[in-house]
């Protein structure tokens, strides 16, 4: 059944009017549904502490709509069921589900820390996320326990070819570490704050130290596919037009409102990764660079590539920046790598084109050196946690 979800207005209103009421307007969520139709709305209204789920069954001519739990505190709570209709050929229905179900909250951040601990006697100091066909990164872990995402409460699911969707816990070099095996990206669909909601677990699993990998295309002429480059900025293009994961109400708990992001990027650990990567003999084509994100999932134009690469980005890519944010504003260290795998188009007269096939092999061929990179790195790592 076709599904489009779409915050509604309104509610940004209730915000406004009651701002205590937290994360309403994510919570109102529009579905419509082509098949077998019905429209139906549901409202619950709650003033402070709430958590309400509605239950929605459509069928050809029968819709039933019911609020099956609602429960308030102290001060007021509204479930109603309003209207239902039905119709042969399409199916709308209004949900608006009271308090923290969708904005990642630090209670469902920590129900699924929780899970995860009692699960697992490792307590993981470093978190590393593998980019796309960068999997194999998470194989390094010796003792392993390895979640399935569709088994971890609250967690989303990997849906791209090169994203595994497997949480796994090990010992890397004697350091305990956890490492998501496929991320989240926003041209899944996902609102930003699930894409980012796993650097808010390894927060509450322990982890101090964030090593993430992407795979990039090359903006900067005199980069070459398979080159590693090390991130030590970025530019945020989704955050210039309010996409910003920290948008919405602050949780103190996670950290500050106004997070800094001009010390993203360890500084020590770019220092340490130049080394490492001298000492392996990586010198040749290790980079150092700023990478550019953006919404994806549709590779970009040639006059795109060509204005960011004079906006001063060395790389683009569709991921990491988002999580980078999250993890700086909770206070963990953040290291990261783009693997260069194929060269951004810049000529019109170029017949080269940008694919995910292609961005999977550079993948491949480049896997044991970034491996040996991040296993030789985490070797070196010191864990005294620097809060943002
Ligand atoms: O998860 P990453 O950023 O490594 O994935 C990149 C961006 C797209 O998801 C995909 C395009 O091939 O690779
Ligand atoms: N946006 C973007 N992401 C990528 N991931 C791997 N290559 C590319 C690319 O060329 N552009």
């Amino acid at each position: 059944m076709a599904q489009m979800v779409m915050p509604i207005s309104l509610f940004s209103y209730y915000e406004a009017v009651f701002p205590h009421i937290s994360h309403l307007s994510s919570l109102c969520q529009l579905h419509v549904y082509f098949f077998p139709v019905s429209l139906s709305l549901s409202l619950s209204l709650s003033l402070s502490l709430s958590l309400s789920l509605s239950l929605s069954l459509s069928l050809p001519c029968l819709s039933l709509s019911l609020p099956c739990l609602s429960l308030s505190l102290p001060c007021l709570s509204l479930s109603l069921p309003c209207l239902s209709l039905s119709l042969p050929c399409l199916s709308l229905s209004l949900h608006c589900l009271s308090l923290l179900s969708l904005r990642c909250s630090f209670e469902e951040c920590s129900a699924t820390a929780e899970w995860l601990l009692s699960r697992t006697e490792i307590r993981p100091l470093v978190g590393i996320v593998c980019g796309s066909g960068l999997g194999g990164l998470a194989e390094m872990l010796k003792d392993q326990m390895a979640f399935k995402y569709s088994d971890i409460p609250n967690f989303p699911q990997s849906t791209v070819h090169g994203h595994a969707g497997r949480l796994v816990f090990g010992m890397l070099k004697g350091k305990a570490c956890v490492c998501m095996q496929g991320r989240f990206h926003l041209y899944e669909g996902y609102p930003i704050h699930k894409v980012t909601m796993p650097m808010r677990i390894f927060k509450l699993l322990g982890v101090e130290t964030v090593i993430l990998t992407n795979a990039a295309g090359g903006l900067n002429q005199d980069y070459k596919v398979g080159d590693i480059m090390i991130i030590k900025d970025h530019i945020n293009m989704p955050g210039f037009a309010g996409n910003n994961p920290l948008a919405g109400p602050n949780d103190e708990r996670f950290g500050v409102r106004f997070p800094s992001m001009s010390d993203a990027y360890d500084r020590e650990l770019l220092q340490l990764a130049q080394g490492v990567g001298a000492e392996l003999g990586f010198g040749d084509f290790l980079r150092e660079g700023v990478y550019c994100v953006l919404g994806g999932p549709s590779f970009e134009t040639i006059a795109e590539c060509r204005m960011m690469n004079r906006l001063g980005a060395d790389a683009v890519g569709m991921s990491t920046v988002h999580e980078v944010i999250v993890a700086r504003h909770c206070g963990m260290r953040v290291f990261a790598l783009s693997l260069i795998t194929n060269q951004a188009v810049m000529d019109y007269d170029s017949q080269e084109k940008a694919n995910h096939e292609e961005v999977l092999e550079t993948g491949q061929l480049r896997a044991k050196q970034l491996e040996r990179l991040v296993s030789n790195m985490v070797t070196h790592i010191e864990h005294n946690n620097n809060d943002a």
